[in-house]
């Protein structure tokens, strides 16, 4: 590697930034002096509270996608993936080919990080204009609600958007286990990038050219504490994804993950060492909405302290959200999402606070803009 990225010279001005978030306190932190801790700033209104009697009526589950039939080109296994991203927009993947010991030194890793004290953890604090770091994003306002969560977001991809002044390097072997699996999973991304592009009528290739000159990666390690009161909180708001593609790696034992299908939410009960993939709002734009980029959150629970790891890929700044020609008919489906600039995009995203599908309606032609 370039010894210049390596010892982070590039950090800084030539990195983008796509917003700013307001500091918040550590949950962790405070769930640790206080088992019971709870304060209204995280009681969810009524309308948003995480209660049961919003969960599917039905007991579906999420669709299962074999990525070793993907892989060899077999052809019900991709039409399988068609009707994931069209009815779903959430999958696991199971022979994704990430070796399970790349999956173990990636959870392995963000333990570590979470077990340090806070003052170690402060050191690689989100700065007051950026949204990479260890604190929250999307908080706008001292009154907004909050999530029961911490986060740490890393940019891993391309190694010059790497900011190593947030990198917690003094963990024995962080930094190697967060490289290894950004690697198997950007393979992985251009994978399902590529039996999407066939789906969408083009060459194979076209999804990871659309991202521009370089196919981006940022991780979001979350980590939920236990909550006395997890009917009131909720872990992350509803959202959908302001990327191309995430990937999510979850512990295997404990169910947190909630997504909106017809009118409830489903919750999406882990597969050991699989690795759950969404549609996010950028594929939604190009493929005229006919694949969805779904609206999730997050749940807690009493007992157990989850973590989990979103593996965001994303395009160019200057890349258009707007539907790829293949994915527009003028009769049956007119072109539905406006050609705005993703930066534009994300950075309109990062000034708000998640509100389910708000952003993806503003792209819709027809409704106001960003
Ligand atoms: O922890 C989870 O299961 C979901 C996390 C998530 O939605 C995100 O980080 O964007
Ligand atoms: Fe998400």
């Amino acid at each position: 590697m370039d010894p210049k990225v390596e010892n982070g010279a590039m950090q800084g001005d030539e990195v983008p930034t796509w917003g700013k978030s307001l500091p918040v306190p550590s949950v962790q932190e405070m769930v640790r002096k206080d088992h019971e801790f709870l304060s209204e700033r995280y009681i969810q209104e009524h309308k948003d509270r995480a209660v049961a009697t919003n969960l599917s009526p039905t007991t579906s589950e999420i669709p299962i996608i074999n990525f070793s039939l993907l892989i060899n080109g077999d052809e019900d296994e991709r039409r399988k993936l068609d009707t994931a991203c069209k009815e779903w927009g959430f999958f696991q993947i199971t022979n994704h080919g990430v070796p399970e010991k790349v999956l173990k030194k990636m959870k392995a890793a963000v333990a570590a990080f979470y077990e340090l004290p806070l003052e170690e953890k402060s050191k690689y604090a989100m700065a007051a204009d950026d949204i990479q770091g260890y604190g929250q994003v999307y908080v706008v306002s001292e009154h907004q609600k909050l999530d029961w969560c911490d986060i740490m977001v890393l940019m891993t991809l391309p190694p010059e958007y790497k900011k190593m002044k947030y990198w917690p390097v003094a963990i024995p072997g962080f930094k190697e286990a967060v490289e290894e699996y950004t690697t198997e999973t950007l393979k992985l991304a251009e994978e399902i990038f590529a039996n999407i592009s066939l789906l969408m009528g083009m060459d194979k290739d076209a999804l990871k050219r659309l991202h521009g000159k370089i196919m981006k990666q940022a991780i979001r390690m979350n980590y939920y504490p236990t909550c006395s009161r997890p009917d009131l909180v909720l872990g992350v708001s509803p959202h959908s994804d302001t990327s191309t593609i995430t990937l999510l790696l979850q512990d295997d034992d404990i169910t947190g993950l909630q997504i909106r299908h017809r009118e409830g939410w489903v919750p999406v009960k882990p597969i050991p060492n699989a690795i759950v993939a969404n549609i996010g709002d950028v594929i939604e734009g190009w493929s005229n909405g006919v694949y969805k980029s779904i609206e999730h959150r997050a749940v807690t629970n009493v007992t157990a302290a989850r973590m989990s790891v979103a593996t965001f890929v994303i395009p160019d700044d200057d890349v258009e959200l707007g539907p790829v020609e293949t994915m527009v008919d003028d009769y049956n489906r007119p072109v539905m999402y406006k050609s705005i600039k993703y930066g534009d995009y994300l950075r309109y995203t990062f000034s708000k606070k998640m509100d389910g599908k708000a952003n993806t309606e503003l792209l819709k032609v027809g409704n106001e803009s960003i």
